[in-house]
């Protein structure tokens, strides 16, 4: 069940009783009935077990579609959290491998759109680099990947004796911010754990149009007990999106636990859903009309001063010679 933790008005009701069809959309009865899209967000312990994994996530997956889920969001390293550099390199696989193809057979059969958030992809320099890309991709429900996105802003933190990690050891920075994906659930911008905490990139997707934030995660204890909701939260008030963060939880391996507190943010800045401890999911409705009275009423993207800071924008790079 979803924890309502505060309630703001017009935005929250506990999860549809009745599914929606999504898989056949009926817009002139999802207008009399006033039905708002329903999300479910998953929360993890991924392992170095990869089947492990993907049965956990396809249980959740299959849940949530009977729910009558329309996209369902899992937490970055949804495939395996290795136990050092070695393993993970050895269990990354490409985009076209055996993994993103099951995942594809999901969506297709739950009829839902799937939200892969930090798959450890083996790009198409791996041969060179050695190195892998953690990539977040967005599955239509015909198994379609319809955005990649690469994390831009790799975590490189020593925090002495609590805290140590150094992602760019084993992974390439993303070259580029992906636009926004229209999806029945509203336009979806993608991001990846650390990058939440850079709040240009939620600007810059923001303007693009973007109004559902997704931030899948593997947050640390330390770090996510002091920073974790204030951030998502101050995302989400920022730039009055929601702000979805499916995580992973508890003890990866021996000498890794996770901060867990998977959560939906409204853009009043509210947390409308939450998981409890443990593997399992939250689910909350979108509301755009809610989204679009709170921008109405207090329009701060148009009371920017970029005559005095500039403006972010997702820039378009030229293509390699
Ligand atoms: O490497 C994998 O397999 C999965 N990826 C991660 O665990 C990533 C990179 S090490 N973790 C984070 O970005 C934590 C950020 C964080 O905790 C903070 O910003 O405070």
């Amino acid at each position: 069940m979803p924890a309502a933790l505060c309630l703001s008005p017009g935005s929250w009701e506990t999860a549809a009783k009745d599914p929606i069809p999504h898989s056949q959309p009926q817009p002139g009865i999802m207008a009399a009935t006033a039905l708002k899209p329903l999300i479910a967000v998953c929360q993890l312990t991924s392992t170095p077990d990869k089947e492990q994994n993907f049965a956990s996530c396809s249980r959740l997956i299959r849940e949530a579609a009977q729910r009558g889920a329309c996209v369902v969001f899992l937490p970055e390293a949804f495939d395996f959290i290795g136990s050092d550099t070695q393993e993970t390199l050895s269990l990354a696989e490409s985009l076209e491998g055996a993994q993103i193809q099951r995942y594809a057979g999901l969506a297709r059969e739950c009829q839902v759109w799937l939200s892969l958030g930090g798959f450890h992809e083996r790009g198409e320099d791996w041969a060179s680099t050695r190195r892998i890309y953690n990539c977040h991709l967005l599955l239509d429900p015909t198994g379609h990947v319809v955005a990649t996105y690469r994390k831009t802003h790799l975590c490189d933190v020593d925090l002495e004796g609590r805290v140590s990690m150094k992602e760019s050891n084993f992974t390439n920075p993303g070259p580029e911010i992906v636009l926004p994906v229209s999806t029945p659930a509203g336009k979806i911008g993608l991001a990846i754990c650390y990058d939440l905490r850079f709040p240009e990139i939620s600007l810059a997707l923001t303007q693009e149009g973007a109004e559902i934030l997704t931030y899948p995660s593997a947050f640390t204890v330390t770090t996510g007990s002091a920073h974790w909701e204030a951030l998502l939260r101050a995302r989400a008030i920022e730039t009055q999106c929601y702000v979805v963060a499916a995580a992973q939880t508890g003890k990866n391996h021996e000498r890794r636990t996770s901060y867990g507190h998977t959560m939906v943010v409204d853009p009043w800045g509210c947390v409308i859903a939450q998981c409890q401890e443990g593997p399992g999911l939250c689910y909350a409705e979108i509301d755009l009309g809610y989204l679009r009275r709170i921008r109405q009423e207090m329009p701060v993207c148009t009371h920017r001063r970029a005559d005095l800071y500039g403006r972010v924008t997702v820039l378009k790079k030229p293509p390699p010679p």
